[in-house]
This record gives structure tokens, C-alpha cells and sequence, in this order.
């Protein structure tokens, strides 16, 4: 039987681990903060930021969110972003995407403090992450990440298909695979024959944003799958959540699987937080401990 990984269970207990960090941070007179910044009314951004700002309050880190019309220029998102650069009581700094379409997106990022870059989208992060140097992680990669080693432990020398080659999650996955010894492939619109590709993984991470792309011929027996696709489909007259994966016929050929909702979603936001503490312990001076 397939063991279903628990994306929940695994966040609460990276949670946990970041409300002690951040209690030894209060004792410490430094009261990490995260800056949120939200453009336009996009429903599902405003569902995002919401959860953010909760489970920022429950491991007691500081939020504060900024909000602009959907019509605002990109000069006036840049004056916010300058401002929390300058702020030294701001610790992190995230601009939630999809930004409305007159907005440069990678102009906006790449005015981010890269040090208060909590995304790690910025691209001294970016290049910091290819060359293996300690820097600010995207978060659902490094959520990916931690749910493969809490369920295989040593990745080396697994082939790892990584399916989707987007900036905030194939890309920076398939840096992460390759910096714990992975061997890796990275399956894309273009690839001829993506499912015979994939049938060669022990790991496959499914970052497609396409609904149940992924069946059981794409899977070889006893791989680990983690599906990262979150989309909202209309079924049988009512509007649900899928993955990337066919999550029912997947499972029955799978080692272990993460669910939608329930699996990546919440070890994304968890790894938010963790990276609002690396930010503040660095900013203020104090020592890293663990960086994983
Ligand atoms: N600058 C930026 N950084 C982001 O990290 C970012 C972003 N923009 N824009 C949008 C995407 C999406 N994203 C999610 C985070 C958590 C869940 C999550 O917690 N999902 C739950 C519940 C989902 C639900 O019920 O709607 C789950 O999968 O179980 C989902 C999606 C972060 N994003
Ligand atoms: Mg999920």
C-alpha cells in the first residue's frame, strides 16, 4: 500500500520548529516581521495572503500587509518596496504573483532586498541557489524537499523527473535535487514522449499546472510522487481542487504520494516562515544553527 504523505503533519512540525526560533528571537529583543504585498483583487491571492498572515500569527512572527488597487503603477509598487527595503523592523519581504499584467514582475522583484527576499526569487537567490551558496530558498521547492527527505532520507543517487520548468518551482526544484547528489531530468511541453521519461524516476515532482496530467503509465512501480499542482476544476456540478497527478490511479502504483489539498500547499507556507526567521537571525546578527 502507498504511504500518503501528510503535508500537513509534516508543516505543523516545521512550524513548531519555527515558533521555538522565533522565541529564542523575542528573548533576543529582535521580533521577526514579514512584510505581504498584494496588488489587485485576484480572489485566490487574497485566500493566499490570508493564510500567510494566520500562520504567521500563530508561530508569532510579526505581518503586515500592504494593499494596492489593481490599477496601481509600478513606480507606486516599487515606493512600497524601497520602504520595507529601508525598514530595519522588516525582516522579509514577499510580493504575491500574479501581479496585475501592466506590472513588470521581475522588475518588482529584482528591487527586493535580496536578504529580505523570503521568495528567493530574486535573482542574486537564484544564483546564489545554482552555485550551492546558503542563500534564501523558494519555498515550495524547499517544502518539496523536506517532505522527500522525511520520507526516503538520503536522496543520492536517485533519478528525480521534475515535471514543469517554471522560475518558482521546476527550475529552482530541479537545483535543490541536484545539490542533494539526484540525478535529475527535467520534462517539459516540448519533451518528446514526457511519460517514458518519467516512467524512469524514483522521485517525480509534478509542477505542471495542468489538472491530473500525470496517470499511472507515467509512474514506475514504487516511485515517491509529490504533486505540486494545485488547480480548481468544476466535477460532477461542484468546484474541487486536483493536482497535477490522477491521485487515484497514481497511488495504487506509488511508494508514497502527497495529496492535494493537504500535501505541498501547507509545507509552503510553513517554509514562509522558516525562511522570515533565516532573514531576521540574519539581519540582527545571530548565528544560524541549522540551515536546512
Ligand atoms: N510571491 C508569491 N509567493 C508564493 O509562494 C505564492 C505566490 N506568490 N502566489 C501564489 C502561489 C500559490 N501559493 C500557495 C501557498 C499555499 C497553498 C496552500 O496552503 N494550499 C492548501 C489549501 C488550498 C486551498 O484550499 O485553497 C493545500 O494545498 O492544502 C496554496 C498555494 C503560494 N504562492
Ligand atoms: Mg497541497
Amino acid at each position: 500500500m502507498s504511504q500518503l504523505i501528510d503535508g500537513k503533519a509534516a508543516a505543523a512540525r516545521v512550524l513548531a520548529e519555527v515558533k521555538a526560533e522565533v522565541e529564542r528571537l523575542h528573548a533576543q529583543d529582535v521580533e521577526p516581521a514579514l512584510a505581504v504585498v498584494l496588488v489587485g483583487d485576484d480572489p485566490a491571492s487574497h485566500v493566499y495572503v490570508r493564510n500567510k498572515v494566520l500562520r504567521a500569527g500563530e508561530v508569532g512572527i510579526r505581518s503586515l500587509e500592504y494593499r494596492l488597487p489593481a490599477e496601481a503603477s509600478a513606480d507606486e509598487v516599487l515606493e512600497v518596496v524601497a520602504a520595507l527595503n529601508a525598514d530595519p523592523a522588516v525582516h522579509g519581504i514577499l510580493v504575491q504573483l500574479p501581479l496585475p499584467k501592466h506590472i513588470d514582475e521581475v522588475r518588482v522583484l529584482e528591487a527586493i532586498d535580496p536578504g529580505k527576499d523570503v521568495d528567493g526569487f530574486h535573482s542574486e537567490n537564484v544564483g546564489g541557489l545554482s552555485q550551492g551558496r546558503n542563500v534564501l530558498t523558494p519555498c515550495t521547492p524547499a517544502g518539496c524537499m523536506r517532505l522527500l527527505h522525511d520520507t526516503l532520507g538520503d536522496l543520492s543517487g536517485k533519478h528525480a523527473v521534475v515535471v514543469g520548468r517554471s522560475n518558482i518551482v521546476g527550475k529552482p526544484m530541479a537545483a535543490l535535487l541536484l545539490a542533494a547528489n539526484c540525478s535529475i531530468s527535467v520534462v517539459h511541453s516540448r519533451s518528446v514522449e514526457p511519460e517514458k521519461l518519467c516512467r524512469l524516476a524514483d522521485i517525480v515532482i509534478a509542477a505542471v499546472g495542468r489538472p491530473r496530467l500525470i496517470d499511472a503509465g507515467w509512474i514506475k512501480p514504487g516511485a515517491v510522487v509529490i504533486d505540486v499542482g494545485i488547480n480548481r476544476i468544476e466535477e460532477d456540478g461542484r468546484s474541487r481542487l486536483v493536482g497535477d497527478v490522477d491521485f487515484a490511479a497514481v497511488q495504487q502504483v506509488t511508494a508514497a504520494i502527497t495529496p492535494v489539498p493537504g500535501g505541498v500547499g501547507p509545507m509552503t507556507i510553513a517554509m514562509l516562515m522558516h525562511n522570515t526567521v533565516l532573514a531576521a537571525r540574519q539581519q540582527t546578527g545571530q548565528a544560524i544553527q541549522e540551515a536546512r
